[in-house]
């Protein structure tokens, strides 16, 4: 299991205290200002010595975990499962929405085939995770196994630290998977105990016909596996996805390796809100890119005490949001480092 640290908070106040002796009136740079302090917890780690040193983005890296659902087969989205494979294509091709946003902002990007239906047939720029040829339809049957479960977190775990002994310090989480917001949404409510209809949206924009289909199946779904839904890895299996734990694995990953995580939408969400009940330590490690358009999102977030960089009404997942979410980093990062103090710059203090 993952050994997570939580944050020493010795040197909280040398960092706030940094951050107000800043030539600006106190919180007048707001939310990068918490973003900053967040940094500098991660990377300083409660240690007085590293005070000084800067804080630093190295090698930031997109993770787009792909995978299918067997509930997609029943009518759930707008695209059948086969757009899955296509999209991860298109990825490999370089033609998709993330594609562009990780070129535009420095993101190195890196493509993880958690289960899609079919796979590529050449591979090669793909990482072979497979977990199974996409879930069972969580409705009928448990998703997968527990035994998957586990082996998706340490796949995922490996993945993550390939990347931390490669030099990487921040990864953000993306994903690809027709029918993936019905887990997601399946995820949130059992782990929340909240009705379904507070949790279900349109994900890749359904219509009214096929939302009460969508909340029908979830609910029969989450009937079936009533006294099943014992823990989170219970939940995880009964109703997740391939890619959805893969991700809660590498969010627990990424904080036993104190480093930060962006998390992107709906779905990314839900796996950070399995790997915060599991380990509420790891909470310190997120950042929240964005506010999705999916119905449950703010709910998610809210449960998450998340405030989101962003809102601009994304809903298409990919890692979208959590890749224009970077130059925010990069600024809190920047002006941490870089922003003289009142002495310095001999500024009348005004804190
Ligand atoms: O990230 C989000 O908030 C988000 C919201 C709605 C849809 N999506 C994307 O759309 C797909 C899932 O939608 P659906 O309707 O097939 O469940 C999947 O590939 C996600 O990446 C993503
Ligand atoms: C075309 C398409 C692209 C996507 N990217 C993420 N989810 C998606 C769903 C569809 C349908």
């Amino acid at each position: 299991m993952f050994v997570i640290e939580p944050i020493n908070p010795k040197v909280d106040d040398n960092i706030q205290h940094k951050i107000n002796q800043k030539t600006k009136p106190l919180g007048a740079l707001g939310q990068l200002e918490s973003l900053a302090l967040q940094i500098a917890r991660v990377q300083h780690s409660g240690n007085q010595h590293l005070l000084s040193t800067p804080l630093q983005i190295k090698k930031p890296t997109m993770l787009v975990f792909a995978a299918d659902h067997g509930i997609a087969a029943f009518g759930v989205s707008i695209a059948p499962s086969e757009v899955t494979t296509q999209m991860v294509q298109n990825f490999v091709q370089g033609g998709a929405a993330i594609n562009v946003f990780c070129r535009q902002v420095g993101f190195e990007l890196e493509i993880i085939d958690c289960g899609i239906l079919q796979p590529l047939t050449d591979q090669a720029k793909v990482i072979d995770q497979r977990l199974g040829a996409g879930t069972n339809a969580m409705h009928l049957t448990a998703a997968m196994s527990l035994e998957k479960v586990a082996l998706g977190f340490e796949l995922a775990r490996h993945l993550v630290s390939r990347h931390v002994d490669a030099g990487c310090n921040i990864i953000a989480l993306g994903e690809m998977g027709i029918g993936n917001t019905s887990a997601a949404t399946a995820v949130m409510s059992a782990m929340l105990n909240i009705n379904v209809e507070q949790c279900v949206g349109r994900g890749t924009g359904i219509d009214d016909a096929t939302l009460v289909i969508k909340t029908k199946l979830i609910n029969q779904a989450l009937d079936l596996h009533q006294h099943e839904l014992v823990s989170p890895e219970a939940i995880l299996a009964h109703v997740g996805g391939f890619e959805i734990v893969q991700m809660t694995g590498a969010i627990l990953a990424a904080a036993e390796q104190k480093i930060l995580v962006l998390i992107d939408g709906f779905i990314a969400t839900a796996a950070a809100l399995v790997a915060v009940t599991l380990f509420p330590q790891a909470r310190d490690y997120l950042v929240f890119a964005h506010e999705s358009q999916e119905q449950g999102h703010k709910l998610l977030l809210k449960q998450l005490q998340a405030t989101p960089l962003l809102s601009l009404g994304l809903r298409l997942g990919e890692g979208t949001g959590a890749a224009l979410a970077l130059p925010l980093i990069h600024a809190a990062v920047n002006f941490y480092n870089q922003m003289a103090s009142f002495d310095d710059a001999g500024v009348n203090n005004v804190v």
